[in-house]
């Protein structure tokens, strides 16, 4: 067995998804799955970490304290679902959790403590994937391409695999064996954001109160209007810029409306930013498969099979056999065997580095 644990804590600050996956012989067979939520001081204090603030170095020192505390808990919660033991486990992959991505910076921040993870787990921690691509000159972002067109990958056809997570991202996978993608745009980041300021919830589940709203096309064409949807890939982005602040510009300058309204305008705007990336990208695909949260909105997905049209299938990706919500796990579980083989982790073509690097540190157990 080739056993490895990936952990994700992603931009939507709910919480860190965990898989124990044996990639032996070329396969990914997952062998657990959990899920640690956050607390909500944790959650809270990850989102002021978000942008600047008072005494911030010695709280985000803090808050990867608690973060190791959380991964090692989820860590715990994969092994206890099988006969496996710390000692079975090559590596664990650990995101981290994104405070700052700034590429054009020359820099990129998952807050973790990975010297705490190794201490805590026993188990060899590999952690900070994204910043050889950056100092490679690519954006750090998305690394999952690579595993998608490993995993999903099928020559003769073209797929793309479309993340819905608080950002979305999309991996062209072209019949030719080319990987191509990016990250179009919000996924669920200002949909949360807008539930949680009106209802006090933390997602909109299903879609539900979208659905009961109406589209306001002036926002809907103000909203797309935002230079990052046309500037050309490679390209990432995140709550650096669309958090709640640009909502409100947005908001500001047209006539008041109703909150259900708005709701169900953020949703539309995901799913046609989303389409509009793929049709433009990847005009040959037949089928998206969808992962991520996104999935389970249904409003969300009609949307988008609307806007992609009857010649594209749009399904999740459990039509491939993986869970939505197992995906970027998956992905970073990979990215840690990738590490061990000291093969690349990244794809040039789609973060824009200079070429392939080996991603991640070792953190020995
Ligand atoms: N039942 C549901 N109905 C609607 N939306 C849902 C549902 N379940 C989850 N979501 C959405 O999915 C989000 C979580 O998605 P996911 O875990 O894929 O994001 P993430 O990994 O944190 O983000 P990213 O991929 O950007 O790093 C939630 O914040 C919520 O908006
Ligand atoms: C900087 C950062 O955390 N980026 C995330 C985020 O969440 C979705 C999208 O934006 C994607 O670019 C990336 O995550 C996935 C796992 C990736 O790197 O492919």
């Amino acid at each position: 067995m080739s056993l490895y644990i990936g952990l994700m804590s992603g931009t939507s600050l709910d919480g860190v998804d965990g898989v124990l996956v044996d990639f032996w012989g070329g396969a990914a067979r997952t062998m657990a799955a959990a899920y640690t939520p956050f607390p909500d001081d944790l959650r809270a204090e990850l989102m002021a970490l978000q942008s600047a603030g008072d005494n911030e170095l010695e709280r985000e020192a803090l808050a990867a304290n608690r973060l190791a505390g959380l991964y090692a808990q989820c860590v715990a919660a994969t092994l206890a679902q099988t006969e496996m033991k710390a000692a079975d486990v090559r590596a664990v992959g650990v995101h981290g959790q994104t405070i700052r991505h700034r590429p054009e910076l020359g820099f990129t921040r998952q807050t973790n403590n990975p010297a705490l993870l190794a201490e805590l787990c026993g188990i060899d921690v590999v952690a900070d994937f994204r910043s050889r691509d950056v100092a490679a000159g690519g954006q750090g972002a998305p690394l999952v391409p690579a595993f998608h067109r490993d995993l999903f990958g099928q020559e003769g056809r073209t797929r793309v695999v479309a993340n819905i997570g608080g950002i979305a991202n999309i991996s062209a996978l072209h019949a030719d064996g080319t990987t191509t993608g990016f990250d179009t745009g919000p996924g669920n980041v200002l949909m949360d954001a807008w539930i949680g300021r009106h209802q006090g919830r933390p997602y909109d589940a299903d879609g539900a109160w979208a659905a009961t709203g109406a589209v306001i096309p002036a926002l809907l064409a103000s909203l797309l209007a935002e230079p990052y949807f046309a500037l050309p890939a490679p390209k990432s982005t995140g709550r650096d810029l669309f958090h709640p602040a640009w909502l409100d510009a947005q908001l500001a300058r047209l006539p008041a409306a109703a909150p259900r309204d708005v709701q169900a305008t953020l949703t539309e705007l995901t799913a046609v930013s989303l389409a509009r990336a793929i049709k433009q990208h990847a005009p040959r695909a037949d089928a998206v498969y969808v992962c991520g949260g996104g999935a389970c909105n249904g409003v969300l997905m009609r949307a988008l099979a609307r806007e992609l049209g009857d010649a594209v299938k749009l399904e999740t990706t459990d039509a491939l056999g993986v869970a939505p919500n197992r995906v970027e796990a998956l992905a970073f579980a990979w990215l840690a065997f990738r590490f061990n083989e000291r093969l690349a982790g990244n794809l040039p073509a789609v973060t824009g580095a200079k070429g392939e690097r080996v991603l991640g540190a070792l953190y020995p157990r």
